[in-house]
């Protein structure tokens, strides 16, 4: 990590505690385009995140959920330091642009191709083939966001899905059904964080 990556984590890490206290619901409901709160990983998962995409070494990283950029900070940490890149999706154009500022403050723009709109329809027109994908839209998406991305997929990609464990939300079972349900894949729920679900396709 150089001192630009760590300065903009600082930054998030503030905000982070900010936020700390304030309601989770957002004025105007979830997509009402008012929602300032992060609903961030934790550092303990950005960290096991960038030591995991470090490890893999896919030439690309699927995120879906940017949100307001900070897990995007640590994964593109790992594409550059692998020669990788990250492909992130985000809903709304207003959080996507505040990633996008935040990365080029920690030097880090050129690794990542930022993508606006629903998800499912973003990962439609995909053309690259994920080697690693980190799952943290919306809880009732990630199980149609799978069987949208799966597909697509590189032989021997990881999925990880984040809050596994807590808020238990609508959608989490469904998900976790559904991915232990693929063809030869293997898949643990770590409590790293609010819980990851890390699962691995097989090879071939
Ligand atoms: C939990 S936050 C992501 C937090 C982020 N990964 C981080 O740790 O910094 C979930 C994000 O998913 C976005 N989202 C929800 N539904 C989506 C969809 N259909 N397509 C793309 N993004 C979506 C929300 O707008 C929200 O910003």
């Amino acid at each position: 990590m150089d001192d630009r990556v760590l300065a903009v984590l600082d930054l998030y890490h503030a905000r982070m505690l900010a936020e700390r206290g304030q309601p989770r619901e957002a004025p105007g409901g979830r997509d009402g385009g008012q929602d300032q709160r992060m609903r961030a990983i934790g550092p303990d998962t950005g960290r096991f995140l960038n030591t995991l995409a470090r490890g893999i070494g896919a030439p690309v990283i699927l995120e879906i959920g940017t949100s307001f950029g900070y897990s995007g900070i640590w994964l593109a940490e790992a594409a550059r330091a692998t020669g990788g890149r990250l492909v992130t999706m985000e809903l709304h154009g207003y959080k996507s642009a505040y990633a996008r500022e935040m990365s080029e403050r920690a030097g880090l723009a050129d690794h990542v191709d930022f993508r606006v709109g629903d998800a499912i329809g973003l990962i439609g027109a995909m053309e690259d083939r994920p080697g690693l994908v980190f799952l943290d839209c919306w809880k009732d998406l990630y199980a149609p966001c799978l069987a949208a991305f799966l597909p697509k997929l590189a032989p021997g990609a990881v999925i990880v899905a984040d809050n596994m464990m807590r808020p238990v939300e609508p959608g989490i079972a469904e998900y976790a059904r559904a991915v232990r349900a693929v063809p030869g894949i293997g898949s643990v729920l770590l409590p790293v964080g609010t819980g990851l679900e890390i699962s691995r396709l097989p090879t071939e």
